[in-house]
């Protein structure tokens, strides 16, 4: 099972992360589920406003809190995600589940609540390159934007997370400073957000490289999000580095989904399927329905004629005792 296999490298290669005495891994994890926005936001072929409906409703009933549902971007900038409205309007809102949405300037920000959002995400990034790429200004800009956009959200009460893109490389500049990540995050929670979430944009992290970038990141863990994408099957192996650090939060795509549209070679998100079964293996709780959740998966799979790129299968979920004894000796 390859999800098993990945842990047991890790834990290879860092055997203290094995001993679950010296480890503290977070009791529950939430799962902050993406793939209705940053999975279907770099679809070429238009995604039916039903399915995105039928996606966010179906995610509702698996057990999840909070379900990125769409964006208020420019439709130039991302035409899959100019029915936003439609979506907002057409789904159940579920009482105690979260929808954010992403906006990035006023304009965005008056079209959402029109829609009567009560949460809402503001993305920045640790590369100047990256910024003027996704959202055509510098960092310093960017947050200058985000300030106004946060100050409606205070005044109407709408919690306001924080992306931080770029994390552990660009795509532009390569490699970053990690103190950078921690400058660009400080500032968005210092405006305001209650979480911020760190983006892995292009998948290039490794786990010392998670590691390192975390040591930076003087921020209380209990507040930070791994936000990782999973281009050369590294994300579950960062992530376990990232749990044994404290990060209880975790940005998923079921089936893996998805891509960004200004990060040439982004794949999709970790599958969320993936990052409930590695909780299972770390003995931590995430509150979700699995099988459902592995329902949802083949359904947008299916829709978007997609290989389902999660690798759990009903069957693994038998077997967790075994593969905990073996990683837990
Ligand atoms: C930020 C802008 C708008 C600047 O784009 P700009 O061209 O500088 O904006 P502008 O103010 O000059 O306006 C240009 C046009 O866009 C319209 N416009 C302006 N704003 C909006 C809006 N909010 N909603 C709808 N329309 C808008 C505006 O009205 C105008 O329309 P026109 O007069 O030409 O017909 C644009 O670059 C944009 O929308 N970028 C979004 C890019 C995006 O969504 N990227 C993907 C999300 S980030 C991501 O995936 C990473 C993440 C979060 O997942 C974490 C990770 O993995 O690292």
């Amino acid at each position: 099972m390859e999800i098993a296999k990945l842990v047991k490298e890790t834990f290879t290669k860092f055997p203290k992360l094995a001993q679950k005495a010296s480890v503290a891994y977070p009791k529950f994890v939430k799962v902050v589920e993406v793939s209705p926005r940053d999975g279907l936001q770099n679809e070429k072929t238009w995604v039916p406003t039903e399915t995105k409906i039928n996606l966010i409703n179906k995610l509702s009933d698996s057990g999840l809190r909070v379900v990125e549902a769409t964006s208020f971007v420019s439709e130039k900038a991302i035409p899959q995600m100019k029915d936003n409205s439609e979506v907002l309007a057409g789904i159940i809102r579920k009482e105690g589940i979260s929808y954010p949405v992403l906006v990035p300037n006023i304009k965005g920000m008056e079209s959402a609540l029109k829609q009567n959002v009560k949460e809402i995400a503001v993305f920045g990034a640790a590369s100047e390159a990256f910024t003027q790429k996704n959202i055509k200004c510098s960092i310093e800009e960017s947050l200058k934007r985000f300030e106004d956009v946060i100050a409606i959200a205070k005044r109407e009460s709408i919690k306001v997370r924080g992306y931080v893109s770029c994390v552990m490389g660009c795509p532009y500049e390569g490699e970053i400073d990690p103190r950078l990540v921690n400058t660009v995050a400080q500032k968005l929670l210092d405006m305001g957000c209650y979480e911020i979430s760190l983006g892995d944009t292009i998948g290039i992290g490794t786990p010392d490289k998670t590691y390192e970038m975390l040591q930076a990141v003087k921020i209380d863990r209990s507040i930070l999000a791994a936000h990782f994408h999973n281009t050369y099957n590294r994300a579950i192996q960062n992530l376990v580095i990232a749990l044994s650090e404290g990060i209880s939060i975790v940005d998923s795509s079921v089936a893996g989904i998805g891509g960004c549209p200004y990060a040439k070679g982004a794949s999709g998100n970790v599958p969320t399927e993936d990052i409930l079964f590695l909780c299972e293996l770390l003995g931590i709780e995430h509150g979700v329905d699995i099988p459902k959740l592995i329902e949802v998966g083949d359904y947008i799979s299916t829709e978007l004629k997609r290989e389902n790129l999660a690798r759990v299968k009903i069957a693994d979920l038998e077997n967790v005792q075994s593969y905990r004894n073996e990683l837990f000796q």
